[in-house]
């Protein structure tokens, strides 16, 4: 028999279902990956934005680990939002003692604009966490962090791709161009060529999660053992979907749909 693929992330909550280890769980089991979850931070957040957070203290963010990682097999996993750097610590403990790919959302501020990680744990997540990873997948103001650069266009964000791996030292980089006018464009820098993952911009408001979203789909992909250029491409195939299919739901920025990649299986 052909081994379950697994894969794991180690992030916040939405009890809304838009974003965090909600988005990840759902997008793990739509891709039929068998999904697990360490949470680090409890967000009392919707579509409007975040109302309240509640830390999990660090001894149980290590347990839930070791409960995972001593009896589950782990083949890609993936971080969103890690809220200090005392977290990040016990975090990157375990990826340096798993083989498991590894998927970086550097997620720091929501959608809603509300902060999602302490401003001093930055830099942390930068120097420590981001040279581990198999892919980190930026959006503007997060790529714009990490470099010190502004991005006003397309060079700039394949630019920034670039730096994030050559200078940085992550493995590959994949600057997402969700923030920008025109086009919804990503470049992937993987240390050797650039790669463009190009879709239309839907007119909608419904964008809570989909960094969550492309990410987890990214990391589901690879446990089935994708190359990072396939996963990525499947992955911005799911997001796409996601985004056009998604619901009003909220007063806010609605969800993305998890499904929506079904209907456009439907349509073909
Ligand atoms: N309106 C849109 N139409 C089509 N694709 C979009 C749209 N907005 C974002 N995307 C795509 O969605 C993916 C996520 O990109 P984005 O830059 O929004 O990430 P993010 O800011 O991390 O997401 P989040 O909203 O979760 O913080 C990218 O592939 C981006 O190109
Ligand atoms: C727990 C958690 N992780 C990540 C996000 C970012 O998603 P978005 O920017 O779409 O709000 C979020 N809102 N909540």
């Amino acid at each position: 028999m052909k081994p379950i693929p697994c894969a794991l992330t180690i992030a916040g909550t939405d009890p809304s279902g838009g974003a965090g280890i909600q988005a990840d769980l759902k997008t793990f089991q739509e891709l039929t990956v068998y999904g697990m979850s360490v949470s680090t931070s409890i967000v009392a957040q919707n579509t409007t934005g975040v109302q309240n957070v509640h830390h999990i203290p660090i001894d149980m963010i290590d347990e839930q680990l070791q409960s995972v990682f001593s009896d589950m097999p782990v083949h890609s996993l993936k971080t969103g939002m890690i809220a200090n750097e005392s977290m990040m610590r016990v975090i990157q403990k375990q990826l340096t003692s798993t083989d498991a790919y590894y998927v970086m959302d550097p997620v720091m501020v929501a959608t809603s604009g509300d902060p999602l990680i302490a401003e001093e744990a930055r830099d942390y997540l930068k120097e420590q966490l981001l040279p581990l990873a198999t892919v980190v997948t930026p959006n503007i103001p997060e790529a714009e962090f990490i470099t010190g650069n502004k991005i006003h266009d397309v060079n700039d964000l394949q630019e920034a791709a670039k730096e994030i791996v050559d200078k940085h030292g992550a493995r590959a980089a994949l600057v997402k161009g969700g923030h920008m006018h025109g086009d919804a464009i990503d470049y992937l820098y993987d240390g050797h060529k650039m790669h463009t993952f190009h879709s239309k911009r839907f007119d909608t408001t419904s964008t809570h999660g989909t960094g969550c979203t492309y990410s987890a789909a990214i990391t589901a992909h690879l446990a089935k053992g994708l190359p990072l250029y396939e996963a990525v491409k499947e992955a911005k195939q799911f997001v796409t979907a996601a985004i056009k299919h998604s619901f009003p739901l909220g007063a806010g920025n609605g969800p993305t749909n998890h499904w929506g990649i079904r209907e456009e299986r439907v349509k073909q």
